[in-house]
């Protein structure tokens, strides 16, 4: 199949180019310019939209195997194309736990055969993610894991989180840290602040995550070891991670849309949506992720679309599982909140959702050119909408932004030369 795209305006991490055509034949882009003519089984109009290389989502839990009753890998692929996702990483919390070889062979079949993105697995650090064990870090990389992660709990004791480091230094591969200190969390549910008084709910301090964070980066420093904190949450963790950097630390980090878009407000109302780990901080804390977006100190966005079903989440908010869906509002909160309030420019968008995520990864793509993959996000950088759940794609609709409106939509997505999403045809 060959596609056509007219006149877009093809936007890289190191540039833009205006009025671009783009020619897709099989898996790869072969040309490349403006002014082109071409003939193709499929011709889009470019006029008026972007296109950015294809999203990577360094984060995300597809619940498969085990959790399908809350997302799997075929609806929550198709969900992370919506949001214009050509690749996504998995967390290994599913059931049994991503511990084995078998099980990240199994997910990379599925995510082939009914997949509507690539995934890639991570692999737990631990087995069972019990916290007591490091996993087969080589056998597990043969078999095609990406990273390593506990995601959803820490490495709580010191030794394993310096036999993990040592590890995964020597293999060279990712390590994403779950920076969360259980003790000092105890039964906390949300930010540990004035709303969270008002609300009568058990809070979460800062500390629970910062002291984490600066142990592993602490360890990180000692052994020359290279780490990647996940979901950034708080002033003082964008500050350790800064500092960290300019002392030459091999660190890098993630913060979530949710951490840049809303803040502990949302929880006056004990809306289990709003539940998520690390919590929704203060607007001090939002502005401070914002501020390390700008400079850098964050390297990437990534969404940690955690989806429960609704049952789960219509129990009051002490009982209802931590996290929220993100794949399809990750966009459009990135152009709100981010693009139109001046905290980043146009290409910064490609560098924070592919062009970054692909280098931490060392995966092909993460830009567009002649030659290179044809995993494209063609996006409405203009559009207003309200989201609402009819529009959501996957299974879970657990989404403290339901109701708002936002600004930025996915038109198409493209990947390996083959549309995973079009609008217009849903
Ligand atoms: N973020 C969350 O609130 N929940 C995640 C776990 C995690 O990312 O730590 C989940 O698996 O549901
Ligand atoms: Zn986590
Ligand atoms: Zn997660």
């Amino acid at each position: 199949m060959s596609i056509f795209i007219k006149n877009i305006m093809a936007v890289n991490a190191d540039g833009i180019q205006k009025g671009a055509d783009i020619l897709i034949e099989g898996e790869r882009i072969v040309e490349m310019g403006t002014g082109l003519v071409r003939d193709a089984d499929r011709v889009i109009d470019g006029t008026g939209l972007v296109a950015f290389p294809g999203f990577l989502e360094l984060h995300c839990h597809l619940r498969d195997p085990g959790l399908v009753y809350k997302e799997d890998i075929m609806t929550g692929t198709r969900a992370a194309a919506a949001g214009g996702y050509t690749a996504v990483c998995c967390m290994p919390n599913t059931k049994p736990v991503t511990d084995s070889a078998e099980i990240v062979r199994y997910i990379i079949e599925k995510a082939e055969k009914s997949g509507y993105a690539e995934v890639l697995p991570v692999a737990a650090i631990t087995r069972g993610m019990r916290g007591e064990e490091l996993t087969d870090f080589a056998g597990l990389l043969k078999a095609g894991a990406v990273a390593f992660s506990d995601d959803g709990m820490p490495v709580a004791e010191d030794k394993m989180i310096l036999a993990a480091m040592e590890r995964a230094k020597e293999l060279r591969v990712p390590l994403m840290l779950h920076e969360e200190d259980l003790a000092k969390r105890g039964n906390g549910v949300v930010h540990d602040g004035e709303n969270a008084r008002q609300a009568g709910i058990a809070g979460i301090p800062r500390a629970v995550e910062e002291t984490m964070t600066a142990r592993d980066i602490f360890y990180a420093e000692k052994l020359e070891a290279p780490i990647h904190i996940c979901h950034v949450s708080t002033a003082g963790s964008v500050e350790l991670v800064r500092r960290a950097k300019a002392n030459g630390v091999p660190v890098t980090c993630e913060t979530g849309p949710h951490y840049f878009s809303i803040t502990d407000e949302k929880i006056l109302d004990r809306d289990p949506n709003a539940k998520v780990n690390p919590p929704l901080r203060e607007t001090g804390d939002m502005l401070a992720v914002r501020e390390g977006i700008a400079d850098g100190t964050i390297d990437v966005i990534a969404t940690d679309h955690a989806p429960h079903n609704e049952e789960e989440k219509a129990q009051e908010i002490e009982k209802a599982p931590f996290g929220m869906i993100g794949f399809e509002t990750a966009f459009p909160l990135t152009v709100t909140n981010l693009l139109d309030t001046g905290v980043i420019g146009l290409t910064d968008i490609a560098r924070l959702l592919s062009k970054r995520p692909h280098e931490l990864l060392k995966t092909a793509g993460g830009e567009l050119k002649k030659n290179g993959p044809a995993d494209i996000a063609i996006c409405d950088m203009n559009e207003k909408f309200v989201y609402n759940k009819d529009m959501i794609v996957s299974k879970a609709k657990n989404s403290p932004f339901l109701g708002m409106e936002l600004k930025g939509r996915v038109c198409y997505t493209i990947r390996k030369g083959k549309f995973t999403y079009d609008r217009q045809a849903d």
